[in-house]
């Protein structure tokens, strides 16, 4: 991979590689934009298949960090991190005490969080490294896992998206096929179970399957064979790249509304989705709950405070079908407008600061 040209072509500011051989951390810090405050996005843990997916991946979530947080009207940048290991076997104190410090050292230029493989128990570990973590325990007056905020923000983004598609945002009766019913989709599943919507999962984990099963009443279908099943809506819920050249063509949903980040594996399946008419609610705009959950941390947290931000994804996802029919283009890309024009009205403007974003993070509160 070649890294600087990848780097200039998205406008990367900054990667950062951090390796301590006693606890066996390899990990790598991406900040993509931080015009509008430091870089706030989560930590994920993944068993890379290489060096270069690992790049790649902190490198393309940094970036959908940049426009989940413009976009949801946070002012802060985007950044991501991911370590390389299995968070099953390979996790230990040491290493996420070595993570924290690297955090430290880029002195609020990245704050941290949760993500697939990471957990509040790993951000408490950080935060005795580093205040620039969040996350972290309702016992040091935080807001704890994001999950259930984020599933929340998706449910309320996937009726956004239905009332466009089906005329009501009334998710009852309405048969919706969720992939990978892990952390954020198992507390999704447990809202559209109660509004009264059939649910048909899959997952690679038998367990977790299981559950939403008995729970929910859920069918269960094989992993590759959720992208064809017959449904309403198609709510993606595991990892990215999952809407390609492959499963396009076997899908019969009509809404596409889902947690997983980078759902298209290219922008141009953003435009034959939209050709197909499939209304798809843009990951970063709906599942920006989580976010919206641990930054109202950096302010002191209210839960209150935040959950009513995070009701607006319904409204944001609104936001954008509206640009997508005025523009008549594809709403991924009345998405990035949306950011890209916030982006661009904070950097005219930005040269009246002289600390980026530092006003936010000394309004934290102090140990
Ligand atoms: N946790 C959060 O607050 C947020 C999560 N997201 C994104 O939402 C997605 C899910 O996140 P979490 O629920 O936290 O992760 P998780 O790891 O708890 O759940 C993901 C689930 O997907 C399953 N899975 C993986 N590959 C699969 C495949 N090929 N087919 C079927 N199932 C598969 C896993 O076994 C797991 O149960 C991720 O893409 C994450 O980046 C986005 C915003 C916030
Ligand atoms: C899980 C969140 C707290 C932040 C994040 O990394 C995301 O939204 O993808």
């Amino acid at each position: 991979m070649e890294i600087f040209k990848y780097m200039e072509q998205y406008d990367y500011e900054q990667l950062v590689f951090c390796q301590d051989k006693e606890s066996g951390l390899k990990a790598i810090i991406a900040i993509h934009d931080t015009t509008l405050g430091p870089a706030l996005g989560g930590t994920r843990m993944w068993m890379y298949e290489s060096e270069d997916a690992a790049i790649e991946d902190a490198l393309r979530l940094a970036r959908g960090m940049t426009y989940k947080n413009a976009a949801a009207g946070l002012n802060l940048g985007g950044g991501k991190a991911v370590i390389i290991g299995d968070p099953r076997k390979d996790k230990n104190e040491a290493m996420f005490r070595a993570f924290g410090r690297f955090i430290q050292g880029l002195n609020g230029r990245y704050i941290t969080a949760e993500d697939v493989g990471t957990t509040v128990a790993d951000m408490d570990i950080i935060y005795e490294e580093t205040d620039y973590v969040t996350g972290i325990s309702p016992a040091f007056g935080s807001s704890g896992n994001p999950s259930p905020v984020t599933a929340y923000g998706v449910y309320r983004g996937m009726k956004a998206a239905a009332k466009e598609a089906f005329g009501s945002d009334s998710l009852e009766g309405k048969v919706i096929a969720v992939q990978g019913v892990g952390n954020v989709a198992y507390n999704l599943c447990r809202h559209l179970h109660e509004e009264g919507a059939k649910l048909i999962v899959t997952d690679i984990n038998k367990e977790a399957v299981q559950r939403v099963v008995e729970e929910f009443g859920a069918q269960a279908v094989d992993p590759n064979d959720i992208y064809g099943v017959d449904c309403d809506i198609f709510a993606p819920c595991a990892l990215g790249g999952i809407i390609n050249d492959q499963t396009i063509p076997q899908l019969k949903a009509k809404v596409i509304a889902g947690a997983a980040n980078n759902q298209l594996r290219e922008a141009r399946h953003g435009d034959i989705i939209h050709e197909m008419g499939i209304v798809y609610a843009p990951d970063y705009v709906i599942n920006a709950g989580g976010v919206i959950n641990v930054a109202d941390e950096l302010y002191g947290y209210n839960r209150e405070r935040a959950m009513k931000k995070v009701e607006q994804i319904y409204n944001n996802i609104e936001k954008v079908i509206e640009i997508a029919k005025r523009d008549g283009i594809p709403t991924y890309q009345a998405a990035d407008r949306l950011a890209e024009e916030r982006i661009a009205k904070m950097r005219q403007s930005r040269s009246q600061f002289l600390q980026n974003g530092q006003h936010i993070l000394s309004r934290r509160r102090t140990r």
